[in-house]
């Protein structure tokens, strides 16, 4: 559980009178490892139920928070997500949408009040979730190109290369080779003409809520949207991808990594009903995924870093396994690897042999094969490149 400020009731009474709400309880919410959230019932739930989520933001300032808040408001009626509440002006004069505020603040810190949305965390997703995950994610990409320009409205990008530097210095070596690896492939990626937009870059299933009846699972609530910045759409298909597709085991499953690829296809299908992906962002793909584990390999090394380094302990306190990441990381760069040797050759079924092409990717060879009158003669073959020497 991540509670890191400790509020009185007073406190929460007061806070929650800035947005016109009267409080009866707060109720520590025990997910998420990066602000305090709490539970509010106010005077109008009964049997214990509560209306609203109090958020103090640890690490953000104000102003990213009211950022926040403009694109919650934007995605407000397209998908289920929590907007703020307005704060209740004391001169009581009418305001414009344009001047409300969303946020308050204590000591430096922002606070906000959003409704609770209904539904649960999955524990596991199946491939009807990853399908509608990847609609939502390609909706939030397209509902968010009305905000422009872009950058006035993300936060900027966090600087991984610094915390890359710092934690590599810890690394046993081969660790610290799969980072740089991987870290390199990715700059060798067009990165200035891969599209880009407002990003969630968080979408995790523990950001999401889900009405979880089995059979008819939808998707009821889309959370935290603190990360959100300008970057590739491709890296937040492949964040949200990672964790999505993934059944991550626990110490007593020995930190299993299990990596679904036909929940990808899912996903894949889903995202593109919305969002057509373009030919050079699939070829990105592959070595995006590799990049957005090493992403959440350092995030999570970096939230045990400040944890130590802020003497933040305590039950309160939840950290994620950096290793569970450091493992996709490494699947997901054997699968770059073994596809960067490999190649797929189109050739003749009959006694020629007749070699039409050599192709990098399974899908040019097939590509290749159905502009053939006769494609039914020709064969796809898969080599590595030490068979073919
Ligand atoms: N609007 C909401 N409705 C229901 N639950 C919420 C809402 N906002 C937050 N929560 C709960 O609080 C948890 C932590 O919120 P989150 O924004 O992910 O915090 P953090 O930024 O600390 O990771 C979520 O996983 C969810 O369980
Ligand atoms: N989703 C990330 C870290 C951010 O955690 P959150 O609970 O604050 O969304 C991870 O799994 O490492």
């Amino acid at each position: 559980m991540s509670v890191y400020t400790q509020l009185t009731n007073d406190q929460f009474a007061t806070f929650c009178q800035s947005f016109g709400v009267s409080f009866v309880r707060a109720i520590p919410i025990t997910q998420g490892i990066k602000n305090s959230n709490w539970f509010i019932q106010t005077t109008d739930d009964v049997d214990g139920a509560y209306s609203y989520v109090l958020t103090l933001f640890e690490e953000r300032p104000p102003a990213d928070i009211e950022k926040m808040a403009v694109i919650l408001n934007q995605l407000d009626g397209k998908l289920p997500v929590a907007a703020p509440l307005s704060v209740i002006e004391s001169n009581s004069v009418q305001t414009d949408d344009d001047d409300k505020r969303y946020v308050i603040h204590y000591e430096d810190k922002a606070i906000t009040l959003v409704p609770c949305l209904a539904g649960s965390h999955p524990e596991q997703t199946t491939q009807a979730m990853c399908h509608d995950i990847g609609a939502a994610l390609a909706m939030l990409h397209e509902t968010l190109q009305a905000l422009q320009p872009a950058e006035q409205y993300g936060v900027p990008l966090y600087p991984w290369a610094d915390v890359r530097d710092r934690e590599m210095q810890f690394m046993p070596g081969d660790e610290a080779k799969l980072m740089s690896d991987i870290w390199r492939s990715y700059t060798e990626l067009p990165l200035t003409t891969l599209p880009n937009g407002l990003c969630h870059l968080d979408m995790f299933a523990d950001n999401t809520l889900w009405n979880l009846q089995k059979g008819e699972e939808h998707l009821t609530g889309l959370l935290d949207f603190t990360e959100v910045s300008v970057e590739h759409y491709v890296m937040d298909i492949a964040i949200t991808i990672n964790d999505f597709c993934t059944t991550w085991g626990m110490a007593e499953q020995g930190e299993s990594v299990n990596f679904d690829r036909s929940k990808m296809a899912a996903f894949l299908q889903g995202y593109e009903s919305k969002r057509a992906l373009g030919l050079d962002e699939k070829r990105a793909l592959p070595v995006m995924l590799a990049k957005a584990a090493v992403i959440f390999w350092l995030l999570r090394l970096n939230v045990i870093h400040y944890n130590r380094t802020e003497g933040r302990t305590g039950d309160n306190i939840m950290v994620k396994n950096p290793d569970l990441m450091k493992r996709l990381a490494a699947y997901h760069w054997a699968h770059v690897e073994k596809s960067q040797n490999t190649v797929f050759v189109l050739s003749g079924t009959t006694s020629d042999n007749q070699i039409i092409g050599v192709f990098s990717s399974i899908t040019q060879a097939e590509q290749a094969r159905e502009k053939l009158s006769n494609s039914s003669e020709f064969a796809i073959k898969e080599y590595t490149l030490d068979q073919l020497s």
